[in-house]
Parts: structure tokens; sequence; C-alpha cells
């Protein structure tokens, strides 16, 4: 949650936005246009439920259509307001803009607490809030695409996918309406894992730039490392399995809503997954101290901190006590504005939101591009006759000329899926394609313009110039 003494989550978003257009020279206007968000639904809605009516209030918010569909998860936590999801919704544009996924920015949240609801409840209210959604066409395959985000998953997303299929009975694209649904509904190998383990891409690219690591006070690889985690939900827990069990990095922290575990020799991220879950909190997992204080571990001493919870966690209240060289932000706007000056005076290098967490978007395209298709990825099509494996080929390439400049698809990811590659194998080179390229656009601008000192800045630089010249080419 963003400090009430700090400007709000949004100004935050467009504070960093004006620090980055102040070193363009976009036309009169345009900067405006790019930077306020294009509309924002407030749907209030009842569901009966345990013998009286309760009435929820959800948001989508649609920030920028420059392209279209828009994109973005639908958070369910208490505290989801207006300016929260058009914060969101902002950094959906820019992240997109950023890894080429062709989509504008949205971004959608109910107000409720997911864990007080028994499941065929949350069926109900998830079906309800869909319903509401849709007559809009706030959720509609070629206009407005939701994803999961905190308090959401493929079960979800299996429910809203399934509610528009029932209003869109004709509708033969009616499953791309959605992405982040279970593979037996339409879903994609590699989408659950897909924000964690883009982090975990963006970190090993970030240890291939030199520069990078000496701004960052850092050397060697990431063997070895220590890390600090906040948040072992979706996104933080794939992060820190796959850098501790892929790359030997030591988990030295993981912070939870009811406090911290800290074990300099490296925690277990599995054994504490499996007691969170077991027991609703990290509170008693034996082999760690304890701190109740958790968010008090941020500022504890390690070589890459990543908040992947909240929004606002690093504020002017303990920006100066932070001590990790490296901060990578799984989460979208955990660092306010304020904290982030303060950050960038220390020297604390910081690897940008709309970049860290872009996994979980980019497999939602492969996706949505997988359900428009009608057709499925992967071996069992090199297996069957050659008719068949020749129709992907000719698929591809129509979409290659449709999406044009949009797709994202290297040579390398292009032989890869004509042969016929596993589809959790395309859609992971497809993903470290996706960062690796993003991280050499902002790395160039980072490295290359005296007046960018910080990978924001950069990254907005790359992303904005995007969104300017869609924009421009619509003829605004
Ligand atoms: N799920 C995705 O694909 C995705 C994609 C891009 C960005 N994100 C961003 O990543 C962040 C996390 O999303 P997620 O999908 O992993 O959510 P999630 O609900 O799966 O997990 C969130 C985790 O944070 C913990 N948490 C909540 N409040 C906390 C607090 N005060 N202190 C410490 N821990 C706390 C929760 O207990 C939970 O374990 C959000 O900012 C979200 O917008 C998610």
């Amino acid at each position: 949650m963003q400090p009430k003494n700090e400007p709000t989550f949004r100004q935050s978003v467009d504070m960093m936005f004006n620090r980055a257009v102040a070193k363009m020279d976009l036309p009169p206007g345009l900067e405006e246009k790019i930077r306020v968000c294009n509309a924002t639904y407030t749907v209030r809605f009842g569901v009966r439920l345990r013998g009286g009516i309760q009435t929820f209030v959800g948001y989508r918010s649609v920030h920028s259509e420059h392209m279209e569909p828009v994109k973005g998860g639908i958070r369910y936590a208490t505290e989801v307001n207006q300016d929260e999801v058009e914060a969101l919704a902002a950094l959906m544009t820019y992240k997109c803009a950023l890894v080429e996924a062709p989509f504008g920015g949205s971004k959608g949240g109910l107000c409720i607490d997911p864990r007080q609801y028994e499941e065929h409840e949350l069926e109900l209210i998830t079906r309800r809030f869909a319903y509401e959604l849709a007559k809009r066409d706030l959720i509609h395959p070629s206009q407005n695409v939701p994803a999961p985000d905190m308090g959401t998953g493929e079960r979800e997303m299996a429910w809203i996918a399934d509610q528009y299929a029932r209003m869109n009975t004709t509708d033969i694209n009616a499953r791309a309406c959605v992405t982040g649904k279970p593979l037996n509904a339409g879903g994609i190998s590699g989408r659950v894992e897909a924000t964690g383990r883009g982090v975990q891409y963006a970190l090993r690219e970030f240890f291939r730039d030199p520069k990078g690591l000496e701004k960052a006070g850092l050397t060697g690889k990431l063997d070895g490392k220590r890390v600090i985690i906040q948040g072992l939900g979706n996104v933080g827990y794939h992060a820190a399995k796959f850098l501790s069990e892929e790359d030997g990095c030591k988990i030295t922290g993981i912070i939870e809503r009811d406090g911290a575990l800290v074990n300099e020799a490296g925690l277990n991220v599995e054994n504490v997954r499996e007691w969170i879950i077991a027991n609703g909190g990290v509170t008693g997992y034996p082999d760690a101290t304890h701190h109740a204080e958790g968010a008090a571990v941020l500022g504890a001493a390690c070589d890459i901190l990543i908040p992947a919870a909240l929004e606002g966690v690093i504020n002017l209240g303990n920006a100066a006590d932070i001590q990790a060289p490296l901060i990578i932000e799984a989460a979208n706007g955990p660092i306010t504005a304020g904290a982030d000056e303060i950050l960038r005076e220390k020297g604390v290098v910081i690897i940008p939101d709309m970049y860290a967490n872009a996994g979980g978007v980019t497999v939602s395209y492969f996706e949505w591009v997988k359900n428009l298709s009608h057709i499925r990825f992967g071996r069992m099509q090199r297996r069957q006759e050659e008719a068949r494996h020749q129709l992907v080929i000719d698929e591809l390439e129509r979409l290659d000329r449709y999406l044009g400049d949009a797709w994202s698809m290297t040579p390398e990811f292009k032989t890869k899926y004509l042969r016929g590659a596993d589809e959790l194998e395309l859609v992971r080179s497809g993903l470290d394609d996706t960062m690796r390229v993003a991280y050499q656009s902002m790395r160039d601008v980072w490295h290359e313009r005296e007046d960018v000192d910080d990978l924001r800045t950069a990254a907005y630089l790359v992303s904005i110039t995007k969104v300017a010249a869609s924009y421009r080419a619509k003829g605004l």
C-alpha cells in the first residue's frame, strides 16, 4: 500500500513517466495523451450469498488503446481502488510496448478478500463480475483481454472464459477473451510460471551486462548471490524457486504477510511454500529465524532484493535503509517515486517493473495467439502427417505477415516453432528471447545516453517512443 504522506500510486507512475518524457522531444500534447488513462469503469453488482445479498465493487481501467485488444490482469484484494487500477493499467501500456506484445494497457480489480469466501462463492462472484465486464465489451478477444494478478489465478480465468463463452455462443474466438487459463481450458504450457520465469531470465540477462554489474557494484555470476524476496505467491515463488534451483542463488530471506524468515545459509523455497500452504503463513517454520516485523527485512544485507507482493513497499520511510545494491521489481510499483530518487542517489540499480515482470504478458500473448490460430503448438504436430505440419507453417507465416513488426519472433524462435518443438520449450525460448531483446533495448539507452542514469528512465524512453509512434501512425 502506498504510504499516506506520499503521492498516490498513479501519481507516482506519472512522476516517473514525466521524468522520462522531459528527456524526449514529443509533439506538443502527445505526452499528455499517452500519460492519461482513457477510461475507467466502475461496476457495482449484487450476489446472493449466505442468505442475503452482498454488493461488490469492481473496476476495469483502459489506459491506452493505441493497440487493441488492451491487456492486463484482474486483481482481487480489499485495497483495490480506482487510483490503483489506473496506475496498473498505465504500467501495462508501457510494459507491452517495451516487450513488443501488440496490446494496449488495461487492468481490473475487485474489492474482495478472496480468503474469506468458499470456492463456490468465489465462482458465483467471479462469473457475475465477468458478466458485468463482458456485457460492456470490457472482456472481449479483440478488445480487452484480462489475465491473472494478485489474488486470482487459473481457476478464476477458467470461470471468466466459460462465462464469456456462455454469453457468446457463436464466437469461435471466445477462448481468446482471457489468458492464464488452465491447459485443459485453452491455456498454454508455462503460463503459471511465466512471470517468475521472466524475473529469472531478466536477472540472467542483467548478469551478462558487465557495465550494468559494475554500476551495481556486483561481480561474478548469479551463483551464490544472496537474495531476499517479499511475497511467496505466484510470481515470488516461481522466481525464488528457479533462481535457487537453477542458478545457485541463496534465498536468505522470505518476507510474507505474517513476518519474515531469515537464514543466511539459504532457505528451501519448496519447503517454505508447503509450510505456507499448510499453515497459512510463515510463522512457526522450523528452519529459520522468524521476524515478526517482516517489512524490516527489506533493509537487510543481500545482493539482490526482489519485492514480489505489493506496491509502495519501498517508500520514503525505508528507502534509506535499503542495503541491496540491486533491486528487481517483480511486483508492480513496489518503489514509490520518492524512494526511487533516494535509491538512485545511493547508487542502487533498479530493474524496473515494466520490464522485470513482463514475462506474464509475454506468455499471455503466446496463449492468445494460440487461441486465435486454433492450432495446437508442439510436438504432436510433428508426429502427425506432413500436411498438418504444413498447415502450422502456413499459419505461422500468415500470422507473421499479419502482425508484422509487432510480432517479436526472432529467426531462432521461428526455427523452433517450425520444427515443432515441445510447447513448453517453445514458450520458454520465446520468453527468454523476449526478455533478452527488451533488456538490450533498455541497456543501450542506459549506457549510451549521458542524460539517462537509470534503467527505469531508459525503459520509459524505449516504450514511450513506441507508443508515440503508434499514435502518430494513426494520425494523432
Ligand atoms: N501473476 C502474474 O502473472 C503477474 C504478472 C505481472 C505482475 N504481477 C505482479 O506481481 C505482484 C504479485 O502478484 P502475484 O500474482 O504473485 O500475487 P499472489 O496473490 O499470487 O501472491 C502475492 C503474495 O504476496 C503476499 N503478500 C501480500 N501482502 C503482503 C505483505 N504485506 N507483505 C508480504 N507479503 C505479502 C501474499 O501472501 C502472497 O503470497 C503484484 O504486484 C502483481 O501485480 C503479477
